[in-house]
């Protein structure tokens, strides 16, 4: 997998031999300015501050582990997007990556729509005031009662995701006695470079509607014959975590192809596409993501041209990025519990949490930094892995990773970009409770999902 999005951008094996590590950063209490969240900053005295709050202190007060989430950040992401596609475009935040009703308020204020998944992420819109009308509609297998509950709510879309749920959102409609504007997702056959389990175009998997052998295009008739359905446009969804543009070009130039296929047939000219979201952010220093801008111009620069070629007029455009906003804006705040020096191979360094708050080493191989927040130290690097406190040895946060050798018990580290999909696929694995994620802004932290108790988990066990 590429992990730059620039041509000529650093390329590197995802996966180091084992025992063979790349040589340590220059110096181990530089913070890089891609993969930390903007306000975060390292004082003179040592200490990690974010928002203008210290670690130290947030430690104290709020716990470890915990997720850290600079607001400024957050909102500064959100204006980007939103500026860089302009008020030609639509920008939804894909809500899986991480969503709270905070978050959806902040999403409203700085002008961004939300594409939800299931009833819950629908409930967490609309009970944070998110205009129905700016909300998607997703999901490979929506139940009737998530369909009914969008339709009824009033949704902007619904993305059809399969032939049976032409069926039932055309009679969610009708009972509504609504005209439901739908998409369909189509599956253009593209291999996205990106792990497997997190590609999403290529033929042979579970979303969509498949370009080749025609299923999108008679879903489309399908569609089109459906009064009570409104048929806006086609959306396309490659995968995630991808830097290779060449592999949304691919996708706009097929479904711009589709578009073409339906005037022909059908003399509709749609007037949306939604080419979906995915694109990566830097975890590691190696990582060389594009800025919204750039992503906006080579977009819009795509459909365009294909448009141009085909005779079509351009359809509003939108996107839906989830980690690209979310995912830098936050960091994990784990306490040191044990160090164990193994000789010849690394050190292993324990922490108060693991695979239950970041599950994404454990199923994609994700690489991840780390850094010694609560101090600076003048110490050498010491090749080490950070390790959870779970029942598993592939219980890893950072598979790879230098700390100062005089990392120890009870000091506080710091794994940064872990805003996105590390709460929303949190797991109570070995009965943990759920950490907290902590709002930081302008010398105020917030809580806007509070820490799980023990309680918690008992009130659920009623036997
Ligand atoms: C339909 C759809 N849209 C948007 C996203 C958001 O992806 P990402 O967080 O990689 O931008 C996903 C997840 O991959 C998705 O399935
Ligand atoms: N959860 C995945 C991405 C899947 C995105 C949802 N379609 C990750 O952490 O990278």
């Amino acid at each position: 997998m590429s992990r730059s999005a620039h041509p000529a951008g650093p390329r590197h094996a995802d996966v180091l031999p084992e025992g063979h590590y790349s040589p340590p950063p220059a110096d181990l209490n530089a913070l890089d300015p891609r993969v930390w969240a903007r306000t975060v900053t390292r004082r003179p005295d040592g200490l990690l501050e974010v928002g203008g709050i210290d670690v130290a202190t947030l430690a104290r007060e709020h716990g470890t582990p915990a997720y850290f989430l600079d607001e400024t950040d957050f909102r500064a992401r959100c204006r980007a997007w939103r500026d860089a596609f302009g008020s030609e475009a639509d920008v939804f935040y894909a809500g899986k990556a991480f969503l709270s009703r905070a978050v959806v308020r902040w999403l409203h204020e700085e002008g961004l729509n939300l594409d939800v998944c299931s009833g819950g992420e629908l409930a967490t819109a609309l009970a944070a005031g998110m205009p129905p009308a700016r909300i998607a509609l997703h999901g490979n297998n929506k139940s009737d009662a998530e369909i009914g509950r969008a339709v009824e709510s009033g949704v902007g879309r619904i993305v059809l995701d399969s032939f049976q749920e032409i069926d039932r959102v055309a009679g969610a409609a009708e009972r509504a006695g609504r005209r439901q504007p739908v998409q369909i997702r189509v599956t253009v056959g593209v291999e996205a470079h990106t792990h497997e389990f997190i590609a999403t175009a290529h033929e042979d998997q579970k979303f969509g509607l498949a370009l080749a052998g025609g299923q999108a295009a008679e879903a489309v008739r399908r569609v089109l014959a459906r009064p009570s359905l409104e048929l806006i446009g086609l959306h396309s969804h490659i995968g995630s975590q991808i830097f290779d543009m060449a592999g949304f070009e691919v996708s706009a130039r097929r479904v711009v192809g589709l578009l073409t296929e339906i005037r022909d047939e059908h003399g509709v000219e749609l007037p949306e596409i939604d080419l979906g979201g995915g694109l990566g952010i830097a975890y590691t220093s190696e990582d060389d993501p594009c800025e919204p801008h750039e992503i906006a111009k080579s977009l819009g620069d795509i459909v365009a041209r294909e448009c141009e070629s085909a005779g079509l007029a351009v359809p509003r455009l939108s996107v839906e990025p989830g980690r690209a906003v979310v995912g830098p804006t936050a960091f994990t705040l784990y306490e040191v519990g044990t160090v164990k020096p193994l000789e010849h191979l690394r050190t292993y360094v324990s922490v108060d949490g693991g695979m239950s708050d970041n599950i994404r080493t454990a199923l994609y191989d994700a690489e991840y930094s780390v850094a010694l927040a609560s101090r600076a130290s003048d110490a050498g690097p010491m090749p080490a892995r950070v390790v959870g406190k779970h029942c598993e040895s592939g219980d890893i946060v950072v598979r790879d990773a230098y700390l100062p050798a005089d990392t120890a018990p009870g000091d506080l580290l710091a794994v940064p970009a872990t805003g996105a999909y590390c709460r929303s696929m949190a797991s109570n694995y070995n009965h943990v409770p759920r950490p907290p994620v902590v709002a930081v802004k302008d010398g105020e932290a917030r809580v806007i999902v509070r820490r799980e108790t023990e309680e918690d988990l008992l009130r659920l066990d009623v036997g």
